[in-house]
């Protein structure tokens, strides 16, 4: 797969595609099932467009929680054997092209077919229709793929994270909702109270609900099965913002500054403010051999 950063200004393309054009955010098994279409055209390359950042954050001014930055979805489409991924800077400048002027930049880029579902809209505050692109493109519009009546979309997964139904989110994105990110430094407490963690430095990653869950971490090449706290620690050192600790069965090193992947499993738990210490750990305990049980082979 070929991925290309580009600018709107700047973007050159010279082989014929049969594109698909969104944010695909999840790349959730909606996206997947649109993307298995653009494959299928043998007369053309297969090509995904998206933006970076997020159209709505830009719009908005806003920074908007994400399910999969640019990273995560260039591997995804990499699996899926897609040939050409487009990454645009999107601008305000950008956001303002009318949906004529949007038309002529795709027809700039060889566009033989698009791909979308029925609701794609594109242009200034989303003028362009499917209607519009038919009178220049052929393009083929893919039907809702449902759940139980249910449209899969980014919106509907979010929902479900936030509920600690990591069960149907993963049946949606076909994988478990994962996190990515750095190890940072925390306050240190948890080596001294037997179970050193891992603070992930999460940055705009979508979080789901407050609690406790049985995860498998990854450190490079290697899995481990762990136990994650995703709260506000209110036992020990309160704080305000929501921090995702990690302990990490059977590994002893030094994760400062290295990345690391989260997948979040299982929802064991509530967050809970415990009165002592040792109660706490006493919990932490039964959530370690509750994780091990579930995660075991
Ligand atoms: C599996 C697990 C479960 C936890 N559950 C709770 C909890 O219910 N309530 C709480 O206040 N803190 C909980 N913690 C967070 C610990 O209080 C936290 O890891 C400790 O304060 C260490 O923080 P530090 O990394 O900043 O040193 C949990 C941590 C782990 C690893
Ligand atoms: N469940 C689905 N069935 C068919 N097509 C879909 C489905 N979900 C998204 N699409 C299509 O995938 C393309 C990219 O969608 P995009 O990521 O922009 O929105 P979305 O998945 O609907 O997310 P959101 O929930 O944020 O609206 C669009 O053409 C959209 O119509």
């Amino acid at each position: 797969m070929k991925t290309i950063h580009t600018t709107y200004e700047s973007i050159k393309n010279n082989e014929p595609i049969t594109l698909t054009i969104g944010n695909f955010d999840g790349l959730h098994i909606g996206h997947q099932n649109l993307i298995e279409k653009v494959k299928k055209f043998s007369d053309t390359k297969s090509a995904v467009m998206t933006f970076f950042p997020h159209p709505m954050s830009v719009i908005t001014n806003k920074e908007l929680p994400i399910l999969m930055d640019i990273s995560d979805k260039e591997r995804a489409l990499k699996m899926m054997h897609v040939d050409i991924f487009m990454v645009v800077e999107f601008t305000k400048a950008f956001s303002k092209l009318e949906k004529l002027e949007f038309i002529e930049w795709l027809k700039s880029l060889q566009v033989k077919r698009i791909v979308v579902g029925r609701d794609f809209k594109f242009g200034h505050k989303g003028s362009g229709s499917v209607d519009d692109l038919k009178q220049h493109f052929e393009v083929l519009v893919v039907e809702d793929l449902l759940y139980k009546d249910t449209r899969v979309s980014t919106t509907y997964i979010k929902l479900l994270l936030e509920q600690g139904d990591m069960k149907l989110a993963r049946k949606l994105l076909n994988k478990s909702y994962s996190i990515h990110g750095e190890v940072i430094h925390g306050d240190k407490v948890g080596k001294m109270i037997g179970y050193p963690t891992a603070n992930i430095d999460y940055k705009n990653h979508f979080l789901p609900k407050i609690g406790v869950y049985a995860v498998i971490v990854e450190i490079g090449d290697k899995t481990y099965l762990g136990c994650a706290n995703l709260g506000h620690n209110p036992t020990i050192n309160y704080s305000t913002t929501r921090r995702l600790e990690v302990f990490i069965m059977d590994y002893d090193g030094n994760l400062y500054e290295k990345e690391i992947t989260v997948s979040f499993e299982y929802y064991l738990r509530d967050e809970i403010k415990y009165d002592k210490v040792e109660a706490m750990l006493e919990q932490i305990k039964k959530d370690v051999e509750q994780t091990y049980n579930l995660l075991k082979k």
